[in-house]
């Protein structure tokens, strides 16, 4: 592979990435529209932020699919289990009122 060759495959590579980061954060972005509502939801019927056995079950899924997909099951959980810190935090805000 000449340099050319490899600068040009490394140009089409970088813009699948942008790509796939650009859908990454519009999904991201739904999502957390959508916990929005829950925790506005659960402050207003007073529900704890956290749900321990909904996110068990969550993690059994993503870990499942993660595997199929042929993506690493531990970094899958970590990276759920991060977003949902991020959740609760932003719930246990919204019940705080602020
Ligand atoms: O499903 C809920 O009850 C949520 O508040 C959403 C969510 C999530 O981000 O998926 C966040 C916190 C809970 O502990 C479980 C799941």
């Amino acid at each position: 592979m000449t340099d050319q060759d490899a600068s040009t495959e490394l140009a089409r590579l970088r813009g699948t990435i942008d790509n796939i980061d650009a859908a990454l954060v519009h999904l991201l972005a739904e999502r957390f529209k959508c916990t929005q509502q829950v925790g506005e939801l659960k402050a207003r019927s007073s529900l704890p932020p956290a749900d321990k056995a909904r996110e068990e079950r969550q993690i059994t899924r993503l870990r499942s699919l993660a595997t199929d997909a042929g993506l690493d099951p531990v970094f899958a959980e970590k990276f759920l289990n991060f977003i949902i810190a991020e959740v609760i935090h932003h719930h246990e805000r919204i019940a705080e009122g602020k």
